[in-house]
């Protein structure tokens, strides 16, 4: 079963017509990058995956998003468990204002988990997970913003993780960090594929191309290629491709 499957998705704000006909298909445990010049609406495709988009008045989708062979629009959907399925890593770091150790117990006290044993376990494995347990494993009850950027993206990653999710959503997860995070949290991308299916959306070439198996280009708000990513950045069908990866545009 594919874990993502997207058919026939048109996507608006209001009467601006953001996403066209857009096919999108994923397997379990890859890592898909998202590609294309600013505006183009690789965001707003990333989240129609967790139906993120929801909160915005006047938005409008037809078309269908599976996920793991569930219609995420049907009208049975919670979101919230959906959510549980899905999680999303943002641009800026954004921990809470709590200590290190709550923040990654959040997702699961919120779903109304209460045992401490279970709860310290599944904190830890998902430190660990996120390649962050040895900087903070003798500081957990400190605040998380005594962590440096590129710490508190990983933290972030840690606290997605925390639920288990069978997907990981990430928006431009390292564009606020230095190089040496950057190289981070991209090994991280790597190792999270074991158990992961990730989709992320980046402007940096290199990383789609280091990190991803497959991805997507888009442009205008149209899914213009979508293949393997050594065939999108060696040999790509569209003149359109070419061009955004040779750096012509956008
Ligand atoms: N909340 C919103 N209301 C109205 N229009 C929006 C909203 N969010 C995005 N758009 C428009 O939808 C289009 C796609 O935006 P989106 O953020 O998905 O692009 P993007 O490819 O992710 O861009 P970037 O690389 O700059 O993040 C743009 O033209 C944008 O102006």
């Amino acid at each position: 079963m594919l874990t993502i499957d997207a058919k026939n998705v048109d996507f608006y704000y209001s009467d601006f017509h953001a996403l066209k006909n857009i096919n999108f298909e994923v397997e379990k445990n890859k890592v898909v990058a998202l590609i294309g010049p600013s505006g183009c609406g690789k965001s707003t495709f990333l989240r129609l995956i967790n139906r993120m988009n929801d909160l915005i008045d006047g938005t409008r989708m037809t078309g269908t998003v599976l996920v793991e062979g569930k219609d995420i629009y049907a009208p049975n959907i919670h979101v919230d468990e959906l959510r549980k399925e899905v999680g999303m890593v943002f641009q800026k770091p954004n921990p809470f204002p709590k200590s290190i150790f709550e923040n990654v117990a959040y997702g699961l006290r919120v779903n109304g988990i209460k045992d401490s044993t279970f709860i310290e376990e599944r904190v830890i494995e998902s430190i660990k997970s996120a390649a962050l347990w040895d900087e903070v494993k003798d500081k957990l009850n400190k605040s998380a913003f005594a962590l440096s950027g590129g710490q508190q993206q990983r933290l972030c990653i840690a606290r997605a993780l925390a639920i288990s999710p069978k997907v990981v959503l990430m928006d431009e997860p390292a564009s606020a960090l230095d190089p040496i995070s950057t190289a981070k949290v991209e090994e991280l991308i790597h190792e999270l594929k074991k158990d992961y299916t990730i989709i992320i959306v980046t402007h940096n070439m290199q990383q789609a191309s280091r990190v991803s198996d497959k991805t997507a280009y888009f442009y205008l708000g149209e899914l213009i290629e979508y293949d393997e990513t050594t065939k999108i950045f060696t040999n790509p069908t569209e003149h359109s491709t070419q061009n955004y990866i040779t750096g012509r545009f956008g």
